[in-house]
């Protein structure tokens, strides 16, 4: 409704295209008040022309043209309509269904439009019609309908096809949107305006073909159309007799309704912003979650990891991206996870929890929430815990939200996907989520490109914590927005945390965040961790060298400013295999002969504090320990 007011305020054209519609809908709607005649009664002279008791003449038979008009657009706007709407559904189906789901169905799928659309529309009616006929108005609609609704599922589907890649689909069918939803909810109000224009465009070549068919005698001309009308007008030779205004008021009808419906459809395209339809930028923020315990987790940890292995299946071959990860996260804690760019964390993100998309593929190992692997679930067990016990915040999240559906419903989509009904119930939830990540509620009824990017994001937070989810992936959360706000949204999420007692992953490269937001860190070089401490040790004590060099590529907590060094060198490839120590290249403490040809291992001098170097390795001579060396690969 809000949709139709804003056409017709925004465009005369529109506003026009109503206004005449309605002038001859309520023609049809009116045709008893509006005339006492009957438009079969044949009582009056033959070929009267226009004027005194006939206002539009009479027929060969005597029939009164103006109440021929008005009873006549009954069925003629009931043609036009429901064929307008049934081709729209179809044409909206089909299109929506052939982009959704891709592969063999949409090849199908595909097939048939493109016969639809070559065929010859006009023969394909008149043959269509000849083997319908006697079937009276259904007949001629569902002729009319099945050959006019494969353009529009043309124009919808490549429409979709952009849609269907848009961050904000792919957040909605992670999130457990089944098809139907992800389909309806989600696409189908940012194709609203193409559907609109469609089903005018529709109800025009349903008006027009209906014309044609009975002008041709195809229709029932038993009834009264403007289309039977002007084919009796034909048939006895109207304008041989000089009985113009037989054919001259149908056809003049016939032509306004067209251009009514042209009118509006215009005025949809004009009004269709782009910035609504098309808008928005890249957005990946997912959200997700997962099913109840079985059985408690070893070492009481709420996601355990174990050996994970995953990466990407190029044509060049595998790229190991995460190389066995063996990682905990416990109840409550904030677990940060930290390393230059490219060493893994997203896809380690992505990989436990089974979010992985191709090219992307997780190689061995296992992912345990609460004592079920997330990897051996079935597509069911896991749409049921995404998001319930877990969700996922990305960089740039906010692009996930959908640019045409108020605020909202986006936050209600989360809640009610996973059962929670009750409007009032979604409603007070809704508030209070915006109160824990500090957004006015007011904003609930706002569009996303209303708010401010950090307030997007804390949307999209708040989506996130929706259903209280026992962890919250954050993969850079906050990098997109500028500092003020990222230490705002960073401070809520430590509130929300501690409030709810909800475990967090806090990945990032920026290692001196992590120092101040995380109770435990674990650091990551060439798809490995190689380094995990309480946050606090780490900072005091890191241990491994490229720890200690990614410590001091950043500013200190405290103390005075000094030039910062970056770490020389560049990590490995991870598209073979590796030997010994990823880091050994750029590694000022190397040990040739041990750290670059012994299968890497994990030393824990410290408890809780292990670290992935030979340094640390007790069998080791001291001697060699205490070399310094310079990095063999340089910028
Ligand atoms: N689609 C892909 N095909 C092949 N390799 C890929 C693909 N996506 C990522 N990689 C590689 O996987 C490795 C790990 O990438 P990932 O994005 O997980 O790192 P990251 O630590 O999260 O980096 P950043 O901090 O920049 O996001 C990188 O070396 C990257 O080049």
């Amino acid at each position: 409704m809000n949709g139709l007011t804003a056409v017709l305020r925004r465009s005369p054209r529109a506003f026009a295209g109503v206004v005449l519609l309605l002038v001859l809908v309520s023609m049809a709607m009116f045709a008893p008040i509006l005339t006492p005649v009957s438009p079969t009664s044949q009582a009056f002279g033959t070929f009267l022309p226009p004027g005194g008791e006939h206002l539009l003449g009479t027929t060969a038979l005597g029939q009164d043209i103006f109440a021929q008009l008005l009873y006549g657009a009954r069925l003629t706007l009931l043609i036009g309509l429901t064929a307008g709407l049934v081709a729209t559904a179809i044409a909206t189906t089909v299109g929506l269904a052939s982009a959704y789901f891709g592969g063999k169905i949409a090849e199908v799928l595909n097939v048939v439009i493109n016969v639809f659309l070559v065929l010859p529309g006009l023969p394909l009616l008149i043959i269509a019609a000849a083997f319908l006929r006697g079937g009276g108005v259904l007949s001629i609609i569902l002729v009319i309908s099945f050959t006019g609704w494969a353009w529009g599922a043309r124009v919808l589907r490549s429409q979709a096809l952009t849609l269907r890649n848009r961050d904000f689909v792919h957040a909605a069918i992670a999130s457990g949107e089944g098809p139907a939803r992800v389909i309806f909810a989600e696409m189908l109000p940012n194709l609203a305006g193409l559907i609109a224009a469609s089903f005018f465009g529709t109800a025009l070549y349903a008006v027009l073909s209906e014309a044609s068919l009975a002008f041709l005698g195809m229709g029932d001309v038993s009834q009264v159309t403007w289309g039977t009308m002007l084919y009796w007008a034909q048939a006895r030779g109207a304008l041989l007799q000089g009985a113009w205004w037989w054919v001259a008021a149908p056809g003049l009808c016939i032509a306004l309704l067209g251009t009514a419906f042209a009118l509006i459809n215009f005025g949809i395209d004009e009004v269709a912003n782009p910035k609504v339809v098309h808008a928005g930028k890249a957005t990946r923020v997912l959200r997700r979650a997962v099913e109840t315990p079985s059985t408690p987790a070893p070492h009481s940890a709420l996601l355990a990891l174990h050996d994970l292995d995953a990466g990407y299946v190029t044509p060049r071959g595998k790229v190991r991206a995460v190389r066995g990860v063996t990682l905990d996260v416990r109840p409550g804690e904030v677990l940060g996870l930290a390393g230059e760019s490219g060493c893994g964390k997203s896809t380690l993100a992505f990989a436990a929890t089974r979010l992985l998309d191709a090219p992307g593929a997780v190689f061995g190992g296992q992912s345990i929430l609460e004592g079920r692997d997330l990897l051996d679930m079935s597509a069911e067990e896991l749409r049921r815990v995404r998001w319930k016990k877990y969700s996922l915040v990305f960089q740039a999240s906010m692009n996930i939200l959908n640019p045409v559906l108020r605020i909202r419903e986006q936050v209600f989509d989360a809640m009610q996907a996973h059962g929670v009904k009750d409007k009032a119930a979604l409603e007070a939830r809704a508030k209070d989520l915006f109160a824990l990540v500090g957004i006015r509620e007011d904003y609930l009824g706002a569009y996303p490109h209303q708010l401010s990017g950090g307030m997007k994001q804390r949307v999209v937070i708040a989506i996130a914590l929706a259903l209280e989810p026992k962890l919250v992936i954050m993969d850079e959360p906050t990098t997109a927005l500028d500092v003020v706000v990222q230490r705002q949204i960073l401070q809520e999420i430590d509130a929300v945390r501690r409030r709810l007692g909800i475990s967090i992953v806090f990945i990032t490269h920026d290692l001196s965040l992590l120092v101040e937001t995380s109770d435990r860190i674990a650091i990551m070089y060439a798809g490995e961790v190689v380094e995990e401490a309480p946050a606090h040790d780490l900072y005091a004590h890191p241990k491994h060298p490229y720890t200690r060099r990614l410590m001091s590529a950043f500013p200190p907590l405290e103390g005075p400013r000094e030039r910062r060094v970056g770490i020389p060198g560049r990590p490995p490839s991870l598209a073979g295999e590796l030997t010994g120590c990823p880091f050994f290249d750029r590694c000022p403490s190397r040990m040739p002969g041990v750290c670059d040809t012994r299968p890497l291992q994990t030393f824990e001098q410290t408890t809780g504090h292990p670290v992935a170097c030979f340094l640390y390795d007790p069998t080791v001579d001291s001697a060699l320990k205490e070399q310094e060396h310079a990095p063999l690969a340089s910028d």
